[in-house]
């Protein structure tokens, strides 16, 4: 479904990313792991269409996603919740989730999407009409994943979203990832929990230092590798 190649990121004179190149197939689960620091972000920004390609190129089902504007990506299929749980604030949980669907014309389809949004993530229909900012960091998460979902998307590129999370609440958030591959979503998900990705994820990729260093299907990963992972991000 997601081809990347050779893909280059820079911010001027930066290289974030250097010639990555990887693949993402329908209704596979594809861990994008490293460091901080590594370019995963930045990997994700190229494929959304948020951050310019330098060099290389991003094909969704062999179209052309470089070069074309964020919005065009998100209407061809592919969705970021990026890191940070990014909500507006100000705005109601209501106005959060309408503004996922802005994309798109099918009103009366999008009223039905919304309720199963309130199914999933039953939090979300209790502050409905609360503003997005008193929400506590795990509620902020479900938010930002129902708005990407609101756009209908093939594709999710998930940037940590398990990041800060309670224990409690980053198994929700994996156990919701799961749930969205048995509902036919194919995701890439950035994570620093590596130990939880390799277990959700059919193949990871290891990111360090804006260059791929590892590509292995589920098990492939010792537990050495883990560990670098983990001393790499300083911080586990
Ligand atoms: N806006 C920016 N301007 C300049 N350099 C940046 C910018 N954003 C990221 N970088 C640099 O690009 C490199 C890759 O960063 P990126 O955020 O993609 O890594 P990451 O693997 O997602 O790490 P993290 O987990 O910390 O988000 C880093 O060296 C970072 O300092």
């Amino acid at each position: 479904m997601l081809r990347v190649e050779g893909l280059d990121v820079q911010y001027g004179r930066i290289r974030a990313v250097r010639d990555v190149s990887l693949e993402v197939s329908q209704g596979e689960i594809v861990g994008l792991l490293g460091p901080n620091g590594a370019g995963k972000t930045s990997t994700l920004g190229a494929v959304s269409g948020r951050l310019p390609v330098a060099g290389g190129r991003v094909l969704l089902e062999g179209e052309q996603l470089d070069g074309r504007p964020a919005e065009e990506i998100v209407r061809r299929g592919v969705s970021l919740v990026p890191e940070g749980r990014h909500v507006f604030a100000t705005l109601t949980v209501a106005e959060n989730l309408a503004i996922g669907a802005t994309v798109r014309k099918d009103r009366a389809q999008v009223a039905e999407d919304i309720e199963r949004q309130l199914e999933r993530f039953s939090v979300l229909r209790r502050y409905y009409r609360s503003n997005a900012g008193k929400l506590s960091g795990g509620e902020q998460q479900q938010l930002v994943i129902a708005r990407a979902l609101l756009s209908r998307p093939r594709l999710l590129l998930l940037d940590e979203p398990s990041l800060g999370l309670s224990p409690l609440l980053v198994d929700l958030v994996f156990e919701t990832i799961e749930q969205l591959r048995a509902e036919g979503l194919t995701i890439l998900l950035v994570e620093q929990n590596a130990s939880r990705t390799v277990e959700v994820a059919d193949r990871c990729y290891v990111l360090r230092g804006g260059e791929l260093v590892a590509h292995a299907p589920r098990g492939d990963l010792s537990p050495e590798e883990l560990g670098d992972i983990y001393l790499g991000a300083g911080e586990r």
